[in-house]
């Protein structure tokens, strides 16, 4: 308790020496280049890496936002005093579980679960459900963080949450994974509701993997709402959410170029994963003129120098979706290259947009790019992109989305699931698509008018943090110390 308050004090001692000094500001009204500044950034991380120990990807989640946010706050007397930073990085609540479970030969299996509520002042929990074996803590609280920050961006009343297990879903029976998602379910559905926590897809959980999830709780409950979001057309899913997070990544990166007087169209872009994000985002650059050449998993990519059209990228979806196949086998139909145990970006481009995992694109992949004439990185997965290769992006003054801008397409449109849940009413998927191109555009918007320097150059990062903050800076202190 003595130590929390010598730091806040210390913290709020830096604040107000380097109010004093005004030099530098730019267009938003924030101090660069402060020493004072950056002491207080480094204490505050140092401050949140005793405190995280062993939580990597959680940090560099944190040490991004506290870049950006530290400057804006000590800018700012509104947000000075209230520590708002400091309760937004530790979770409201964060539920660790066994999940045992029965394999197809009999032996009992168990996995980890969790559920990471990390901030519900301006709606109830939102995010997804990871399955993979790389799952912990860390990556979940990571995910958790960014998703605070996106759910704000979307313009629309929604928390921020993620969760998940160590399960691998790749490799078992339809039985098995229905039956893990059952027990999964078993404990989870006791701290979420569609007025609480409303989980969704994320890596290894899809269309399958929701529908045994949501039929559980229903079981559980006894009642019929809508507690989760992704689910199918059948049983009151909404149109237009499998492709939402694809879309409206594309749709982004079209708002990007528009500040650079271009299109689309007849630009080469590499994309890395094959997953759904991957896919749409596939689809999207297609239909837009938009030359795709290459799709990756973990275990290497192809390479189709004719470009992925609709009948590649069929074949590439029925492989993913439904033969849960490896991507090399696409090589085996069409005439392309594969390189295993690689990634895409050594592949000369326009345009990249990562669309698998968390760091899957380092400092020398991004040189690689920046090399190969490359203007444009928009993350489609969370995270994707290094520190040391968004520096270097920033350096070379390419335009980089992070993900809690650009993918952010994808709650946008469980959010209006939710709505139609809550109506009792389906919109139309043109409806939909509408509403979606206008929030990507609304994001934009807000990027550019909390990351334009004073060179012209936009700093996504910074606006995507500093706008998602606002939201839930003001409802957090109208809220009082909660
Ligand atoms: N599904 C959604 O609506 C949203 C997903 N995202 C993010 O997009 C990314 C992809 O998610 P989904 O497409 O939903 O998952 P998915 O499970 O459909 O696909 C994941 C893809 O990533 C690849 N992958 C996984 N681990 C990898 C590794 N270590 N190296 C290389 N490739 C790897 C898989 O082979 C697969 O192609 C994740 O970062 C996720 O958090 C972000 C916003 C919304
Ligand atoms: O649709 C959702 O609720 C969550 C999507 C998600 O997990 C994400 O944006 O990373």
């Amino acid at each position: 308790m003595r130590a929390q308050l010598s730091f806040y004090r210390f913290i709020t001692r830096k604040l107000t020496a380097v109010l004093t000094n005004t030099s530098r500001c730019n267009k938003v009204g924030i101090m660069t280049n402060n020493p004072s500044v950056k002491n207080t950034i480094n204490a505050f991380i140092q401050r949140v890496k005793d405190s995280n120990p062993n939580e990597p990807e959680f940090l560099q989640a944190v040490d991004e936002v506290a870049n950006s946010i530290i400057p804006f706050i000590h800018a700012n007397e509104k947000y000075r005093g209230n520590h708002i930073l400091e309760r937004m990085v530790e979770a409201e609540r964060i539920i660790i579980f066994r999940v045992p479970w029965v394999d197809d030969i009999g032996n009992v299996q168990v996995n980890r679960g969790y559920r990471v509520e990390m901030n519900s002042a301006i709606g109830p929990f939102k995010g997804g459900l990871r399955f993979h074996p790389s799952v912990n803590l860390s990556v979940l609280k990571f995910l958790a963080f960014e998703q605070v920050f996106k759910n704000s961006l979307t313009t629309l009343p929604l928390g921020g949450a993620k969760g998940g297990s160590n399960f691998d879903p790749k490799g078992k029976s339809d039985n098995e994974v229905m039956r893990f998602c059952q027990s999964f379910m078993t404990e989870l559905f006791r701290h979420i509701g569609p007025n609480t926590d409303i989980p969704a897809g994320d890596i290894g959980v899809g269309g399958r993997e929701i529908g045994y999830l949501f039929g559980q709780y229903k079981r559980i409950k006894n009642e019929f709402t809508g507690v989760i979001t992704g689910k199918s057309l059948s049983y009151s899913g909404s149109l237009i959410r499998p492709e939402a997070t694809g879309y409206g990544c594309i749709f982004f990166v079209v708002e990007m170029l528009k500040t650079k007087q271009q299109t689309l169209n007849d630009k080469v872009v590499v994309i890395s994963g094959s997953g759904n994000v991957a896919q749409f985002s596939c689809k999207k650059a297609i239909e837009l003129g938009a030359k795709v050449v290459t799709m990756s998993d973990s275990s290497g990519y192809i390479y189709d120098e004719d470009g992925i059209d609709d009948e590649k990228l069929n074949f590439i979806m029925n492989l993913k979706n439904n033969k849960r196949g490896r991507i090399k086998e696409y090589t085996d139909t069409f005439d392309a290259k594969y390189v295993a145990n690689a990634r895409p970006w050594s592949v000369s481009c326009d345009i990249a947009i990562p669309c698998a995992t968390q760091n899957e694109l380092n400092k020398e992949e991004a040189q690689a790019l920046i090399d190969n004439g490359c203007i444009l990185v928009a993350e489609g997965a969370n995270m994707p992109c290094t520190p040391n290769a968004v520096r270097l992006l920033h350096s070379h003054k390419i335009a980089f989305a992070p993900g809690k801008a650009s993918n952010a397409g994808g709650v946008s449109v469980s959010g209006l699931e939710m709505s139609q849940n809550s109506i009792g009413y389906s919109w139309t998927a043109e409806k939909l698509e509408e509403r979606l191109l206008n929030i990507m555009k609304e994001i934009h918007k807000q990027c550019v008018k909390y990351g334009k320097g004073d060179d012209e150059y936009i700093d996504y990062v910074k606006g995507t943090n500093i706008a998602g903050f606002v939201k839930v800076a003001d409802a957090m202190i109208a809220q009082g110390v909660v």
